[in-house]
């Protein structure tokens, strides 16, 4: 059996490619996923096997005006092979069904913002989010806060979180409750318990995959991210911390990106530290995580209620009764402050921008594939 990723031909539709896919591919040239990037040029996965693309000018002028244009990891690509230098060139990116953005944010420890505001995609086309929080971290219990966060940004990018308890094993007693406790603060997610080192639940987390998904593992450094994806990849895809301290180079996080085709279809992002992504579009992300406090809100006597002492404020009253635990009702505000700051600094402005842009590019991209002879 051929797999994805190895010389010779195979299936596309296993790395995620449909017939709408299609529809936008420019005469001319053939698809590629982008599996990992290169300055000026990436690795694609193309039915004849993977093959590096140089970048064509049309995508470095792109990119030099917007870093949002730049290919990413996860992107289908319009790939060419030119013809007298037998060479691949990368000469255009389709359209993206969903993205990772980091909005040239960088977040202190305490969740401080600083940044330009300029956009950079980290990773495209992803359909499930796999929110990866240790059962135990370090002496700590999984940090239910982080979930939310994670979730939220999960939301925002247009894919469908899971959240995955990891390391299930290192807390045999009361992982029960921590699991509905983790169920209660991500309304309508699904949350199960894996440990990679044992084998429990990886076939859960491999079901959420089919034959084609594209998931990403989000989760702090340690979580157990890149055992994970070794156990669905059933190999040393990715290094783990073990194995890089054991390298004489100290423990440092994953600092590349890669998508990793699993064998039986679907495939894998494995993310670097997902601390200085930010909440990026201003999208319904912190309403769906925070359902149960944004119900309690509409209660509020005065529709622009700020929760701050107003008379009649139903979310005041549930936190003082103790039916909106203080935790969450903190973490709810902080997203909240946090989204809308993003939202005020770059979202109307690029994401009109962005849209403005796919459209003259994909309008030129398919008069020159059909003008050429
Ligand atoms: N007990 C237990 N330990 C695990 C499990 N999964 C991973 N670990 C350990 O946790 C440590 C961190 O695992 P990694 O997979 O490297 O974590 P990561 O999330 O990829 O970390 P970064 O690359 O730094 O973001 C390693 O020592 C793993 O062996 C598990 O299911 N159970
Ligand atoms: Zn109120």
């Amino acid at each position: 059996m051929s797999s994805p990723g190895d010389a010779g031909v195979f299936d596309l539709s296993l790395l995620g490619w449909t017939d709408s896919l299609a529809a936008d591919l420019p005469a001319g040239s053939v698809p590629g996923r982008i599996a990992q990037v290169h300055r000026g040029a990436a690795e694609v996965i193309t039915a004849e096997g993977r093959r590096q693309a140089r970048y064509s000018a049309k995508v470095r002028r792109a990119a030099a005006a917007d870093p949002v244009m730049l290919p990413c990891v996860g992107d289908w690509a319009a790939v060419r092979l030119v013809v007298p230098e037998g060479r691949y060139e990368l000469d255009g990116v389709l359209p993206r069904r969903t993205a990772f953005v980091r909005g040239g944010v960088s977040r202190d420890v305490r969740g401080g913002l600083s940044g330009d505001g300029q956009g950079q995609v980290l990773a495209a086309n992803v359909d499930v989010v796999f929110v990866a929080e240790p059962s135990m971290h370090g002496t700590d219990l999984a940090d239910l806060g982080r979930v939310e966060r994670l979730v939220t940004l999960a939301w925002e990018s247009g894919a469908r979180p899971v959240v995955l308890v990891t390391k299930a094993d290192m807390l045999t007693l009361g992982l029960h409750d921590l699991i509905k406790d983790v169920e209660g603060v991500v309304p309508g997610v699904p949350v199960h318990a894996v440990s990679s080192l044992r084998g429990q639940g990886v076939e859960i987390v491999r079901d959420y995959l089919g034959t084609s998904a594209t998931a990403v593992v989000l989760g702090t450094s340690g979580a157990g991210k890149s055992t994970l994806v070794n156990a669905l990849a059933g190999r040393e895809a990715m290094e783990t911390q073990q194995v890089r301290a054991g390298d004489g180079r100290g423990r440092h996080t994953t600092v590349h990106r890669e998508l990793i085709p699993l064998p039986g279809g679907g495939l894998i992002i494995d993310t670097p530290g997902i601390r200085r992504v930010g909440l990026y579009e201003i999208g319904d992300g912190v309403e769906r995580v925070f359902a149960d406090v944004e119900d309690l809100a509409r209660l509020c006597r005065f529709d622009d209620c700020a929760h701050n002492g107003e008379p009649g404020c139903a979310v005041l009253e549930a936190l003082q009764s103790g039916a909106l635990p203080e935790r969450r009702y903190e973490s709810w505000r902080k997203l909240q402050r946090e989204a809308a700051w993003m939202a005020r600094r770059t979202d109307a402005r690029l994401r009109s921008e962005e849209q403005r842009k796919w459209k003259t590019i994909h309008k030129e991209m398919r008069k020159s594939g059909r003008n050429r002879p």
